[in-house]
């Protein structure tokens, strides 16, 4: 891929993440600057992959051809006003990562048709298992867009989408979601351990049994979630009683609403934000 100079606004989880599979990937780290305020996040990202670490902001940004900000949504249109004073955008590459904060904000904060491509990641990015939603305004050009989408490829997959609610679809659907199957997890691991299991032993079970699942997904596209299920579940058998309580507690419906909260927590933002 093509290499550009990346600054990084923002060093913590998800910019950690990011930085980390770039790097690990192949990405040259001298190109790779992060800012933050405290010197703990970003000067641990420094050392452990050699990228540069700074606290000033701007600095970074004016130097840098594609400037990524990874801040949390509620602080953005602070880091944007004090980026604009200071900043030529006009010609640089804008990546935002963050959840509920819209094209139409970032051109009011930074500049009408600014160079724009909002991206939705999510942490497994740190494995080179990332899946990220990429949407772009119809004037950013194709050099642009290819350029983003070889970027989050390097860490993952990528999946574009035609219009900006797409975004928040995907936060429901990928970038939330680990912590989703995160609290699946623990409440397995929980559970074998209140059953006199020894955490490691718990862990490793689930685990196991969670990568296993998702690697068997990978490797049977032409089969549907429902079959493999199926495959499971025996007749008469202990998966399906799991699958009983599973359902008679409506598991698939409280699933369905926890995505449509986070649909609608990313439309509140957009209006807050
Ligand atoms: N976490 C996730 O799974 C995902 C997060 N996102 C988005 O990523 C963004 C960041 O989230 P996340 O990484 O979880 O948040 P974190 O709280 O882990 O990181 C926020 C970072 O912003 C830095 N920061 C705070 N103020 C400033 C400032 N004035 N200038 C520069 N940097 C500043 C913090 O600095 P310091 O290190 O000094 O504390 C920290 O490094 C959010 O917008 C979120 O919506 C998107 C997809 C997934
Ligand atoms: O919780 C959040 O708001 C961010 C966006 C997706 C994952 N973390």
């Amino acid at each position: 891929m093509q290499h550009r100079n990346i600054a990084f606004i923002g060093a913590g989880n998800m910019a950690g993440a990011i930085v980390a599979g770039l790097v690990e990937g192949g990405y040259p780290a001298g190109l790779i600057s992060v800012c933050a305020p405290s010197a703990s996040h970003r000067d641990a990202l420094a050392e452990r992959y050699g990228v540069h670490s700074s606290s000033d902001n701007a600095a970074c940004a004016a130097s840098a051809d594609v400037v990524v900000l990874a801040v949390k949504p509620q602080l953005m249109a602070e880091v944007c006003g004090a980026l604009r004073s200071q900043v030529d955008f006009s010609g640089k590459l804008v990546l935002s990562i963050a959840a509920g904060v819209t094209v139409e904000r970032f051109c009011a904060l930074l500049g009408e048709q600014l160079n724009i491509v909002r991206i939705m990641p999510n942490t497994p990015s740190l494995v080179g298992k990332g899946m990220s939603g990429l949407y772009a305004p119809a004037y950013v050009s194709q050099q642009d867009r290819d350029f983003t989408a070889a970027l989050m490829e390097s860490v993952g997959k990528i999946c574009w989408v035609d219009d900006e609610h797409g975004i928040n679809q995907v936060i429901a659907a990928a970038g939330s979601a680990p912590a989703y199957f995160f609290l699946f997890m623990e409440a397995m691991q929980q559970e074998m351990e209140r059953q006199g299991f020894p955490a490691d032993k718990a862990r490793l079970l689930v685990q196991q049994a969670a990568s296993g699942a998702a690697a068997l997904v990978e490797a049977s596209p032409e089969v549907s979630l429902g079959t493999l299920r199926e495959r499971v579940t025996s007749k008469g058998g202990t998966t399906a009683e799991a699958l009983n309580v599973m359902n008679e507690q409506k598991l698939p419906e409280i699933v369905a609403r926890a995505m449509q909260a986070a649909i609608a927590r990313a439309q509140d933002m957009e209006q807050q934000f």
